[in-house]
């Protein structure tokens, strides 16, 4: 019997890891356990010598090997309306606990939903090989008999129709590398045992231009920054590297053409077959399927192939654009990309716009088809103006709904500094709550002066932008620029310009927030103490304080290694995972979790947001938006007095850094380097 919660020793418990679990759990085709819950139990009760689990059942409660999968083992569990009991638990649940809510026995019906082939695609565990193998025989009672339940004895075992209540359905929850352990029995040196983690296959639908790789860019990022091994898989780029890939105009795309959309169809299953392959070799664990998928065939061929990989789940993503000004100017950005690069604009485009027609004709937004199979899906509609979801289950799904209601493509600025100089720092100290030193305030003075300017700056470029681009769409003149040109040297450049008249909408684009966010230490707060808060939003949040270093608070690093050498090692070895031992000590992956929420809040702003952080904070904010790999995300270089400027762009992000000059008190802009 397996020993109660906290007699389990360390070794039940281990890190949720990015790798995919090495068990390796039987494959579908092979012979189904005989009952995936009683088995899965049985291996939980590692020294429970249960009854013996027949190899078949047959249509009484019996089936055979083949329709095993049918086997709806999970449904005589979730329909008795009882909260399964331990085995060794020593209450007697009567009959009536045994039936649904109308007290009528609940068929024990073979095709469930629930079957072994399908827990696996929902994510739910697939039984380790060891249990699988387990050849015993068992005889479900019919329920409409429930046998009495007597607790176990070294002789008689429990009924197995109780024992099969027991057993908990394994759902999919959160596996979050580095902040969850999940708990298995017997683990071995190799992990053997070790939870299988679900993984997500993220399917994208939508015409040409509307945004599908740039969601996948964004998604990409956001996963691989939580540490979740993400890959986009774009079939675009796996025709563009085919040889014979047919004619590179919009007619490779015509679906009345037989060859050419052989061609396509055989593209997009290479291409998954990639992804699935990138699964199996490199523990991927999300894998975006970046294509238009825009038929309800194509989406049935995706299914088809996906099926019957162990533990994946599938969501699909559609972008929907109306918006013709949008989608005209995402148009016009196609013409600076891959397919169209170096080639007359005109004709590029007018190419571009036979593509989506041809498209069009065939489009089948998501629906019917896939609500009647029960697939999961989100569709954003306008860059999230409107959002319609449907069966989104599974952890990994719902961190994608999550980051898909919150982003934006409005132009602004973020951007990212630490504190100035503080007293620890000076003496090499880390942590603490130490205030800054004379020259830490000046820099957060000149610090306050410079962001003002940069913010005028934005806003004339905004002004140009939007006004030019109003212009061209109204046919009128360009607006002129120099018109705008304020002088900064002068005067504060926020009270020297003559008012413009701008509409609403416009008005609303330039005329932008900014806000001002610090941790809750002094060095931070005391650095934006020079900023004006009738400007600037400013808020202190716990979640930008510094990493806490435990039992090491306050030392220098030096000290760490002659007192905590063992902890120096080990910090230097891994510097991501390694946590500060400790009341409170933190490691590099528990403040990405706490900063989850700020990353996901920036990605929603549309107005610009200044973070006065700490060399942590920085590190993993500026690795976020430059997509840094995790082994180099606790390594940037982000010194003192030092601003990095971040601006997403259509197609990528630009970054600027501006380092500061404490003798003429001015900030140079420097190439981006962290
Ligand atoms: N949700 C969205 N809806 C419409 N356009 C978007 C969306 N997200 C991004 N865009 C814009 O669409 C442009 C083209 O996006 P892209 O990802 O190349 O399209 P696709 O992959 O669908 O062909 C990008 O420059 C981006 O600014
Ligand atoms: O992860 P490492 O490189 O140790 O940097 C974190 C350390 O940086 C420091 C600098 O000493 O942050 P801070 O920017 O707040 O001054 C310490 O407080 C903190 O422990």
């Amino acid at each position: 019997m397996s020993a109660p919660n906290s007699e389990r020793d360390s070794s039940f418990f281990k890190e949720d890891q990015l790798v995919q679990s090495p068990v390796s759990s039987p494959t579908l085709h092979e012979s189904p356990p005989s009952s995936p819950i009683l088995s899965h139990t049985l291996h939980n009760l590692k020294d429970f010598q249960g009854p013996r689990l027949p190899s078949r059942f047959t249509e009484n409660g019996l089936v055979s090997n083949q329709d095993a999968s049918s086997q709806d083992a999970e449904s005589s569990i979730k329909s008795q309306n009882t909260t399964p009991t331990h085995p060794s638990a020593s209450t007697t649940p009567d009959a009536s606990s045994l039936h649904s809510s109308d007290s009528s026995p609940v068929p024990f019906h073979l095709n469930s939903p629930h079957t072994p082939k399908r827990m696996a695609s929902e994510g739910y565990f697939a039984l380790p090989k060891q249990v699988s193998s387990l050849r015993t025989e068992y005889r479900p009672a019919s329920l409409h008999h429930v046998p009495s339940f007597h607790p176990p004895s070294d002789s008689a075992p429990p009924s197995p129709l109780l024992l099969a209540q027991s057993m908990k359905r394994k759902g999919s929850t959160m596996s979050i590398p580095g902040q969850t352990s999940s708990v298995y029995s017997n683990p071995n040196s190799e992990g053997e045992g070790t939870a299988p983690e679900e993984k997500l296959v993220i399917i994208m639908v939508g015409l040409p231009a509307r945004g599908k790789s740039y969601i996948v860019n964004k998604l990409v990022r956001y996963y691989n920054w939580l540490q979740y091994n993400c890959k986009a898989f774009n079939v675009g780029n796996f025709r563009r590297k085919q040889a014979s890939r047919g004619p590179d105009d919009a007619s490779f795309f015509d679906p009345s053409n037989p060859e050419t959309s052989k061609l396509r169809e055989d593209m997009a299953m290479n291409t998954l077959t990639a992804l699935l392959d990138w699964f199996e070799n490199e523990n991927g664990v999300v894998g975006i399927f970046d294509a238009t998928n825009s038929t309800a065939i194509r989406r049935k061929a995706v299914v088809e192939h996906l099926k019957n990989v162990p533990y994946v789940t599938t969501l699909f993503i559609e972008s929907v654009c109306n918006d013709e000004q949008l989608i005209a100017a995402n148009m016009r950005m196609k013409l600076f990309g891959p397919d169209y690069k170096n080639m007359d604009p005109e004709k590029s485009l007018r190419d571009f716009q036979e593509r989506v027609r041809l498209y069009e004709q065939k489009y089948e937004p998501l629906g019917k088809f896939e609500e009647d199979l029960n697939l999961r899906y989100i569709k954003v509609i306008n860059v999230g103006k409107k959002v319609v979801a449907f069966n989104i289950r599974g952890f990994l799904a719902g961190q994608a709904v999550f980051f898909l209601l919150n982003f934006n493509l409005s132009p602004r600025q973020i951007w990212v500094t630490r504190h100035g100089e503080s007293v620890d720092n000076t003496m090499g100290r880390i942590g603490g709550n130490a205030s800054l030193t004379n020259l830490g305030k000046q820099y957060g003075e000149d610090l306050a002066m410079f962001i003002e300017t940069k913010r005028a700056e934005f806003q004339d470029r905004l002004f140009y932008d939007i006004t030019r681009e109003s212009n061209l769409l109204n046919g009128g003149n360009l607006y002129q620029k120099k018109q705008y040109q304020p002088d900064y040297n002068n005067q504060s450049p926020t009270e020297a310009r003559t008012p413009i008249e701008l509409d609403p909408e416009d008005e609303e684009k330039i005329i932008k927030p900014f806000s001002v966010w610090t941790s809750m230490m002094k060095r931070s707060m005391e650095t934006a103490a020079y900023f004006d808060d009738e400007q600037y939003d400013i808020k202190a949040m716990r979640m930008l304080n510094e990493i806490c270093s435990g039992i090491c608070d306050q030392l220098t690093y030096e000290q760490i290694e002659n007192m905590h050498p063992e902890e120096y090692e080990a910090r230097a070895l891994d510097k991501l995972n390694y946590r500060y031992p400790g009341s409170g000590g933190e490691s590099y992956l528990d403040v990405i979790y706490r900063l989850q929420s700020v990353i996901v809040e920036i990605e929603r702003m549309k107005h610009h947001v200044l973070v006065i952080g700490h060399r942590v904070i920085t590190r993993i904010i500026v690795a976020y938006f430059l997509g840094c790999r995790r082994e180099d995300i606790a390594h940037l270089n982000v010194p003192l007095h030092t601003v990095y400027c971040i601006e997403p762009q259509p197609y990528g992000t630009n970054f600027y850094q501006y380092n500061y000059d404490p003798q003429t008190r001015t900030f140079t802009r420097v190439p981006f380097h962290v």
